[in-house]
């Protein structure tokens, strides 16, 4: 998870000693001293969430409360800054040892990072320049990016419009649509060549804006640009390319891909909104309806799946074309994402806005299917490692019986199976995203739609029993919205959302099963 800010401490604190700290050990003088700070709580003890008891315990009351302290909250408590006024000095010759590390830096916490950033590993696949990316991107995320996303998740509110922007205007919109010609010359984010950027680029973007923590703000943040953008840049005509997408890359505009209804899911063809071409073949009239779109709520345009009377098409329907309504859909996850359910209604939409040939719809959308499953795996891979890194700390620091909890041997064997599942799960990604350097857009379509397929329904089931051992090694905490569990939470609360989207893990290790057998050589025999 993110390094927290941290607080910048008031200079020359009194120093006492513990003895003049014991002094302070009655309800309206209560003193308590937290990683050698000393807390006056005498106040704060009537408004504290825990009660004000606590503060009366023998072994609370002026004493050293950092280990009780740890076991029941986050450090981001001690660092919110109506909290640390509550210091009134340290403890003479001791300094604190549990500050967070400084912001941007990469975890120490064992597994907590994927092997390529963990010191003293390598990696065949990470060069400078994505290191440097890296390095960069994850202090933007930690310094600009975390609290929003905590905050937007909480409230539901769309993610501010202002960070999209700001987003546009350092690169990471276009970064986020993959490599390709549309950054070729473009400035991107800590001076990355669009002529070197790789899918290994976009899997650290991904990868680094997962550890916010915050699940439908990850969705809302442009999730639908990056599944709903690639149609109009890959097919569609210059004419609509010039339209929309330098405003969405920009932030200025919104997108999102329509293609799920209640009629239909996986089984895409079943759709039933219908575009009627018109007789003179100025425009055609959308009428239908659409579920579960992402950024649907919000969206300026919809890349819609239709039916037509050439079979199936796509078109980027501009919501000025009226007649369309959007209303947010209540999911397991945070309204931010803004989810919607979409009515067209006679929406008259001029023809310009067919994305490439009428007819050829299912081609385009099922074209992007393995780049967004390929998201999809960057993503949940890196939340079931932030699960398991938060697991490992909360053993650490969790007193049952008197023992850490990591001192039973079922809590470890658990802690074993979550390392093992991630770092294989890690290791799988990349060895694909390597394939995917190297391979043409035909190569990649032949030889790993299969693997990509396979990944996702094996991380998705990686990040399940991450989720399970999680929230039992919780207990009441992996249930519970706010305090020590709340990621362990909200992660068991949302990692179904990869393991469902772009084809559920059924539809699409079949689909890999299916592959395999169309290629087996004729005269495979035992
Ligand atoms: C400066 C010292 C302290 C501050 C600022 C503080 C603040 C808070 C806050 C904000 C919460 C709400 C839950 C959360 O956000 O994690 C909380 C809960 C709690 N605090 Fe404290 N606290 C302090 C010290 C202590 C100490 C010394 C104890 C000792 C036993 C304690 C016991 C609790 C308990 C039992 C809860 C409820 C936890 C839960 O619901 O799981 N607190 N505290």
């Amino acid at each position: 998870m993110s390094a927290q800010k941290q607080t910048t401490s008031a200079p020359a604190r009194k120093e006492y000693t513990r003895e003049e700290v014991a002094q302070h050990n009655k309800a309206g003088d209560n003193w308590v001293i937290i990683d050698s700070e000393v807390y006056n709580v005498s106040k704060f003890a009537q408004l504290h969430p825990g009660g004000e008891q606590v503060f009366h315990d023998e072994e609370v009351a002026g004493q050293d409360a950092t280990d009780v302290f740890f076991g029941l909250h986050r450090r981001e408590v001690l660092e919110k800054p109506q909290y640390a006024r509550l210091i009134v000095g340290t403890i003479k010759g001791e300094q604190p040892k549990l500050k967070a590390d400084p912001v941007g830096s990469p975890s120490r916490v064992p597994y907590a990072e994927p092997s390529w950033l963990a010191t003293g590993y390598h990696s065949p696949y990470f060069n400078d320049s994505h290191r440097r990316l890296q390095r960069e991107w994850r202090k933007f995320v930690d310094e600009e990016i975390t609290e929003i996303a905590q905050r937007v998740e909480e409230n539901g509110k769309r993610p501010d419009v202002e960070l999209v922007k700001k987003l546009g205007a350092n690169g990471i919109n276009a970064m986020r649509m993959g490599p390709g010609k549309h950054l070729h010359g473009r400035k991107l984010f800590a001076d990355i060549k669009g002529e070197e950027f790789d899918y290994f680029h976009e899997l650290i973007i991904t990868q680094e804006l997962v550890r916010c923590g915050a699940r439908g703000f990850g969705d809302g943040l442009n999730g639908g640009m990056v599944i709903g953008l690639p149609p109009v840049m890959n097919f569609g005509s210059q004419e609509l390319k010039d339209e929309v997408v330098e405003p969405v890359l920009r932030g200025d505009k919104f997108i999102c891909l329509a293609v799920t209804e209640a009629f239909a899911g996986s089984d895409v063809m079943g759709i039933r909104t219908y575009a009627k071409k018109s007789e003179d073949g100025s425009h055609y009239v959308v009428n239908g309806t659409k579920k579960w779109i992402t950024n649907g709520v919000f969206a300026d345009y919809f890349t819609t799946a239709v039916k037509t009377d050439e079979g199936f098409a796509v078109m980027c329907i501009p919501r000025s074309c009226g007649n369309i309504e959007t209303k947010i859909i209540k999911t397991s996850y945070s309204p931010t994402a803004g989810t919607a359910y979409i009515t067209f209604d006679n929406v008259k939409v001029p023809s310009k806005y067919l994305i490439g040939e009428d007819g050829m719809g299912i081609y385009y959308i099922l074209s992007n299917f393995n780049h967004e499953r390929w998201v999809m795996c960057c993503s949940t891979i890196r939340a079931a490692r932030a699960a398991a890194e938060q697991t490992l700390l909360w053993t650490n620091q969790r007193k049952a019986f008197g023992k850490p909890l990591h001192s039973q041997p079922v809590v470890r064997q658990k802690l074993a199976q979550m390392f093992a599942e991630v770092e294989a799960a890690q290791n799988w990604l990349e060895n694909v995203t390597y394939q995917m350097c190297k391979m043409s857009y035909n190569q990649q379509s032949k030889f790993l739609a299969g693997q990509v397929g396979l990944l996702k329904s094996w991380s998705t089931r990686v990040s399940h029993n991450v989720a399970d051992s999680a929230v039992n090694i919780f207990g009441g905490r992996g249930l519970t919205k706010s305090g020590m569990g709340k990621f362990v939470e909200l992660f068991a609360r949302t990692y179904k959302f990869d393991a469902v989207l772009g084809g559920s893990e059924e539809v699409i290790g079949d689909l890999a099963v299916r592959m395999a057998l169309k290629q087996m050589p004729e005269n495979a025999r035992l």
